[in-house]
């Protein structure tokens, strides 16, 4: 029997309670995923009730307002994480340790108060109430998972969830034995608008008079806090890389002033070629449909970004992201040809020898391009759509 329709017919709303939250990485999946489903369900005719629960300073709070969901918050505790074990008996980790009773507490008056079809969690220290709760309330749990390794938070809740939806391939041997039965590879969702931007419009939405139409464009993104370490080298080779190319330079709102000054003592037909800001907001889709090359970190939501669209890049992975998974990542794309990985020392030398050679050829720019929109996986919003329908069916 399909489940949309007998529950359509019962004229009642599909309720998803979805949670995760923090950093972009685990937002906008979350985000694609709501859109996805309201699209597939109102095919059906059916309505669909979200409720997101996640942290009132977290990303996700101001993209539920902006998207006009409906917004809960809870307590969490975050653990921050040190090599040495004794550092992680922190007053600051004992003190958030101590909020995740009262978090759970909340938590499950929330589920049980909107009993939700099916619970997504996208990870962050925000999911593990929820997801708890979820399972206290006996309601169906998708957790979703954007990197090779799961999070912490996803593998507190991967035992006993009803499914576990991955990202790539290599994280199925990795899982909880209790998990492996229920997963499903679905990818990392991509918010459609970042697969239609126009590149034409971001010239145009920069205001960006001095770009030079003859050369390629390098989009430089350090997240959205930016990155102090890709900050530096792309300001050492700046004189370099103007004479080469267009810059649009995302680098963190705390960072616009001082690279500005800096910019500023360029020579002046350089300094045009150079568009600096701190975030990249709505224009994203369009300034990544201009770039030929990206300078990036290689957290999983940007990888699943630059697949999708087939872009040629030069990941500087952050070295303490968990289990060094972000050098994971990067070298996982760069021995299969479809990106150079910066992973040993990083200096402004290195950054130009990853670079020379793409702007300077675009048949090897292309090649390995077309090699990484091999990795994408546009269709992995709908998956994960499939993987939530078919848990809320059985819950
Ligand atoms: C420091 C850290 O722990 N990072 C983790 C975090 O990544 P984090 O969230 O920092 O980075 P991701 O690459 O996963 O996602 C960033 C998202 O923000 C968007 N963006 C970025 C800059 C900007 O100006 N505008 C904008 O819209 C990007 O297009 C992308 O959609 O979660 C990821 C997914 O769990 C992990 O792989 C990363 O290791």
């Amino acid at each position: 029997m399909n489940h949309d329709d007998s529950d359509n017919r019962a004229g009642r709303p599909f309720r998803l309670l979805v949670t995760g939250g923090g950093t972009g990485g685990h937002t906008y999946p979350a985000l694609t995923a709501v859109r996805t489903l309201q699209a597939r369900l109102a095919v059906t005719r059916r309505a669909v009730e979200v409720l997101w629960v996640g942290t009132a300073a977290g990303l996700e709070a101001r993209v539920a307002a902006a998207e006009g969901i409906a917004f809960a918050e809870v307590a969490t505790g975050k653990i921050r994480r040190s090599a040495n074990p004794l550092k992680m008996v922190s007053p600051a980790n004992v003190k958030d340790m101590g909020r995740v009773p009262l978090g759970v507490a909340q938590a499950r008056s929330i589920v049980a108060a909107f009993r939700p079809d099916v619970v997504l969690s996208t990870g962050g220290y925000v999911a593990v109430p929820i997801g708890l709760a979820a399972k206290m309330c006996r309601r169906p749990l998708v957790v979703h998972e954007q990197t090779v390794r799961l999070g912490l938070a996803n593998r507190v809740l991967a035992r006993g969830a009803s499914c576990v939806a991955v990202s790539a391939e290599s994280t199925l041997g990795l899982l909880p034995e209790a998990a492996k039965a229920t997963a499903v590879v679905t990818g990392n969702p991509v918010r459609p608008e970042v697969l239609a931007g126009n590149a034409s419009k971001a010239v145009e939405a920069l205001g960006w008079h001095g770009f030079a139409r003859h050369l390629p464009t390098v989009y430089v993104t350090g997240g959205a806090q930016g990155a102090q370490q890709i900050n530096t080298i792309i300001r050492d080779s700046l004189p370099w890389l103007l004479e080469r190319a267009n810059v649009v330079h995302q680098c963190g709102p705390k960072n616009v002033e001082a690279l500005g000054t800096y910019a500023a003592s360029l020579p002046a037909e350089l300094a045009a070629r150079y568009h600096l800001t701190g975030f990249v907001g709505p224009e994203l889709p369009d300034v990544l449909a201009l770039a030929d090359v990206v300078v990036s970190r290689s957290g999983a939501g940007t990888l699943a970004e630059l697949t999708a669209l087939g872009k040629a890049a030069v990941f500087v992975p952050l070295a303490s992201a968990a289990g060094n998974e972000q050098a994971h990542n990067a070298r996982h794309l760069a021995d299969a040809g479809a990106a150079v990985a910066l992973l040993g020392e990083v200096s402004a030398q290195t950054l130009q020898e990853a670079l020379g050679p793409l702007l300077s050829d675009d048949t090897k720019r292309r090649a390995i391009a077309e090699r990484a929109r091999a990795h994408g996986r546009p269709d992995a919003a709908e998956r994960l759509v499939d993987a939530l329908l078919k848990a809320a069916s059985k819950g």
